[in-house]
């Protein structure tokens, strides 16, 4: 079947969590629209730029593109920008099922607001290994009052300007600034708003209801849970997670989960369910949304006071269910038992010519102006650096606890070529930051595959002790993971969709400042690309049937 979208993006005055700000709207609304279909089906997204000055791109996150290598959606990577006024047509295959997310993929638009959710359901008279009443999703976010042109120019400048701490937390597009917070013009924020009005999940009493929970914050990593109510974790990525249940789900940009809920609580009442940024000291109130027993008003305040989460510096519990994650009993992909290259890639915060960055293995990444797809397909020598960041670091010498001693690096346009059809091993190794005493949670997402996670652990990556202990029996796969702090996640993929792939860290102003990688293989398989993700670089005017 094929689904056709006709999508408008725009900016709108919105009041998400009663303060008014522009926002990116896809016909609009912000989520946009849910894209629902069904495995196997093609989607088609008209996608008309209307924002008048500014380009756009939207990817497809967690849907590999095989065969589709051009919609992919990240621009600089697969596509140059869409001009305002183009339209531009994305057509891909949803090959499997599962919960997906879309967001633009130029600049720091994604945290504007353009964002929303795709949900592949299976094949008539196929079922999930669970079974539920009801399914529903939500998408968490993070908002800032700043707009995304002063935090870029903050983030590039002398001195540094960092995005600090969102306002609020969105929790399917709503939230809740505090209107009275002093300095905040009465003008501008309205507590009665409905737009602000609390997101509600409305449930039935005794019904079991799939859970569809993204995030796609900007900085966030968030803490969710339902007062009074377990989960029970039964995917992630779009693959199937051996059950386990919790109260607390730790959740970071750019993963999504399905959970298990019944309603088997006090019917004659409504529960919060509760948004909390964790890994990070932060003082934005936490995201609250209505769990609505019907026939209660999906207004009516719960009854008690929201569960305070867990405490922002406890690295313990999400370690524990990052371990906990593995692939359900009947749906395990095994993994290549060995792989033919290991690259590991240290995380640190840099300078470069006085500006802060992040950089892998001391280079830090910038996006170059002609798409690399296009480049390698078609031999422009000169649209990237050739050679290619380094494969890892001074494992003797650098002190992964303390700042380092020489923070500058450099920049680099430069792609990790893989053989097709090869295993590659990725160990994501965590870092100090520029301040003393301070290890971040990055979470890190693959374009174009899913891998599978063969392992977390603390400290610094032994290179013949720590692969012992890999899991290469029944890792979930994924196309995001978390890097917790100080520490180190081992990741494996085969290297076999032709095509150029983004690999970064999903933390909007960090991939803005150089956290990331892309990844070539089997460019010389990839088909006739599409004129229409071409006109900009050094694609200007070059135009092959
Ligand atoms: O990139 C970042 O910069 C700030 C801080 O390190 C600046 O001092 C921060 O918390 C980040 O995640």
């Amino acid at each position: 079947r094929v689904r056709h979208y006709k999508w408008e993006a725009k900016y709108e005055f919105k009041s998400p969590d009663c303060y008014k700000k522009l926002a990116i709207t896809v016909n609009g609304k912000t989520p946009g629209p849910s894209i629902v279909a069904q495995q196997g089906d093609t989607i088609i997204v008209e996608l008309k730029n209307s924002l008048l000055t500014e380009n756009v791109a939207i990817h497809w996150h967690g849907i590999r593109q095989i065969g589709t290598p051009w919609f992919d959606g990240t621009e600089g990577v697969t596509q140059c920008p869409i001009l305002p006024g183009d339209t531009f047509v994305y057509k891909f295959i949803v090959d499997r099922p599962g919960t997906y997310l879309y967001h633009a993929h130029y600049g720091m638009q994604r945290e504007a607001g353009l964002y929303g959710s795709i949900r592949v359901s299976l094949p008539e008279g196929e079922s999930e290994p669970f079974s539920y009443d009801y399914d529903r999703s939500i998408i968490l976010t993070d908002w800032y009052h700043a707009s995304t042109y002063e935090q870029v120019a903050g983030l590039s400048s002398i001195p540094f300007v960092w995005v600090g701490e969102p306002q609020s937390i969105l929790i399917q597009g709503k939230g809740r600034f505090n209107c009275s917070t002093p300095g905040i013009q009465a003008s501008l924020c309205n507590a009665t708003n409905p737009e602000c009005t609390p997101y509600a999940l409305t449930v039935i009493p005794r019904k079991t209801y799939r859970l569809r929970i993204g995030s796609l914050t900007a900085l966030s990593a968030l803490n969710f849970e339902i007062e009074g109510h377990n989960m029970t974790v039964v995917e992630a990525d779009g693959h199937y997670v051996e059950p386990f249940v919790v109260k607390n789900l730790f959740i970071y940009s750019g993963e999504t989960y399905s959970v298990l809920i019944t309603a088997d609580q006090d019917p004659s009442r409504n529960y919060w369910a509760s948004a909390k940024i964790v890994s990070r000291n932060s003082n934005t109130t936490n995201g609250l949304a209505i769990f609505n027993y019907y026939p209660n008003h999906p207004r009516r305040n719960p009854p008690t006071v929201p569960a305070p989460g867990p405490h922002w510096n406890d690295n313990e519990p999400r370690l524990t269910q990052s371990i906990a994650i593995k692939s359900r009993q009947g749906y395990i992909h095994p993994p290549p038992q060995t792989s033919d290259r290991v690259i590991v890639m240290l995380n640190t915060q840099n300078n470069i010519n006085g500006v802060r960055r992040w950089s892998i293995n001391n280079a830090s990444y910038n996006l170059p102006h002609t798409p690399y797809l296009i480049a390698l397909k078609y031999n422009f020598t000169d649209a990237f650096d050739p050679s290619p960041p380094p494969d890892g670091y001074d494992f003797a010498n650098y002190d992964i606890y303390s700042v380092a001693k020489n923070v500058n690096a450099t920049t680099s346009t430069g792609i990790y070529r893989n053989k097709f059809n090869t295993t590659v091993d990725i160990i994501l190794q965590n870092a100090n930051t520029m301040n003393p005493n301070n290890s971040e949670t990055h979470p890190w997402h693959l374009h174009g595959h899913d891998f599978w996670v063969l392992g977390y652990g603390k400290g610094k990556f032994d290179k013949t002790k720590d692969p012992k202990n890999f899991n290469l029996v029944n890792p979930i796969m994924k196309n995001t993971v978390p890097v917790h702090p100080y520490g180190w996640t081992a990741l494996r993929f085969r290297a076999d969709n032709p095509g150029v792939w983004a690999f970064h860290c999903h933390i909007e102003s960090h991939f803005f400042m150089g956290m990331g990688v892309i990844f070539e293989e089997g460019i010389e398989k990839v088909g006739p690309l599409p004129k229409s993700i071409m006109g900009c670089g050094d694609t200007k005017g070059f135009h092959r049937p």
